[in-house]
């Protein structure tokens, strides 16, 4: 049995409507009209012991709806869900033992009181022993750099101190599985990076598995070497971001440089009626897009420095950023990627980097 088993899972909210009108909001409180929200609709995967994953999906796929049945704080709809062999709303206090949350968005600790005071709290709720307290205390306080916040309200730190704080009172109590939604969000590079090495370290050295939303690419990059991506509530993908970049980014540019714009607008004479060529020019500078898949890069090259005389010239393929944005907007569809199954999720298993 793997260590989290999700079992087509589904999340359905009931929700209010507020009617319109002078009197809506007093006829909704007397008489309320209800809609269902389907937040998950069918989600499967089973996680390993020890993996990094990326949860991603656009703003509102159930990311976040995901995470908290993962730790129990919601009861799904339907399907079933085991972590470590238990069923996180049923044994929501035991499960809470093997996992720790961080919520980018929101916080754990107390906003008036020291840190310290709050992670006593979380030494008392989980009866962490003294001595392993004080270990985890001491060791994570100096990798996060963070021993010289403990005295201080949480309120008057910084997000990036603030969220370091956070993580290492996820961990105080030693889960098995730590689940982070947004861990990096709003944070400057040097921070990002800082948390990025930490989540590393706790992965590398002491198997905590990771189960991480986020909206930034380079966390996944760095991170995680298994990336699911879901949209209205369906899975759609669950392989490596790498196999995604090699088979996926099919867009790239070539950005050619002339020494005046007469000259660019010549060399764009050329490719003006190719199929699947799309062409940019901004003064003296063209740029050339197109499907690499589809038209032969060497063939574009030899056309250009056969008719013109480029001063510079660079060739950039689709960032990671873009091609995530791109999947997210089109899905992943058969025309473009003929193995995938239609209608099914994409599971590209072998695509996984161990
Ligand atoms: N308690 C709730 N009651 C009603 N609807 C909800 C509730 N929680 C979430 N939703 C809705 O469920 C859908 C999924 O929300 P969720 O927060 O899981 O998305 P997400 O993928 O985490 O998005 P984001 O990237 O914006 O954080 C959204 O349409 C959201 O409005």
């Amino acid at each position: 049995m793997s260590l989290i088993e999700v079992n087509h899972i589904q999340k359905v909210f009931q929700t209010s409507i507020r009617r319109e009108g002078r009197f809506g909001m007093l006829k909704s409180l007397i008489r309320p009209q209800m809609k269902t929200l389907t937040a998950v609709e069918d989600i499967s995967f089973s996680i390993e012991q020890g993996e990094s994953v990326a949860y991603l999906g656009p703003n509102g796929a159930g990311k976040s709806t995901t995470i908290k049945m993962l730790t129990g704080i919601l009861e799904p709809s339907g399907g079933t869900i085991r972590i470590g062999g238990l069923i996180p709303h049923k044994n929501r206090k035991r499960n809470s033992y093997q996992v720790g949350v961080v919520f980018g968005q929101r916080s754990q600790l107390l906003f008036d009181l020291p840190v310290k005071d709050s992670y006593e709290l979380l030494r008392y709720m989980y009866s962490i022993p003294h001595s392993v307290y004080r270990r985890n205390l001491d060791e994570f306080a100096d990798v996060l750099e963070v021993g010289h916040l403990l005295s201080r309200p949480v309120r008057t730190l910084s997000l990036g101190q603030r969220m370091r704080c956070e993580i290492l009172a996820a961990l105080l109590h030693e889960p098995e599985i730590l689940f982070l939604d947004e861990p990096t969000i709003g944070l400057d590079v040097v921070a990002k990076e800082r948390i990025r090495a930490f989540i590393e370290k706790i992965n590398r050295e002491k198997g905590v598995t990771l189960l991480l939303t986020t909206h930034d690419m380079n966390d996944i990059e760095r991170l995680c070497h298994r990336t699911m991506i879901i949209d209205k509530g369906h899975l759609i993908y669950d392989g490596s971001l790498q196999y995604i970049k090699e088979h996926f980014a099919t867009e790239r540019q070539i950005r050619a440089v002339f020494p005046d714009a007469v000259a660019a607008q010549l060399a764009a004479g050329v490719y003006m009626d190719m199929a699947g060529v799309s062409v940019r020019l901004e003064e003296q500078v063209l740029r050339l897009t197109y499907d690499q898949h589809v038209t032969d890069t060497a063939e574009l090259l030899r056309l250009l420095l056969q008719r013109a005389n480029p001063r510079d010239l660079t060739m950039q393929d689709e960032s990671v950023d873009a091609l995530i944005s791109r999947i997210y907007r089109e899905g992943i569809t058969e025309s473009k990627h003929p193995h995938r199954h239609i209608g099914e999720p994409l599971r590209v298993t072998g695509g996984v980097a161990q």
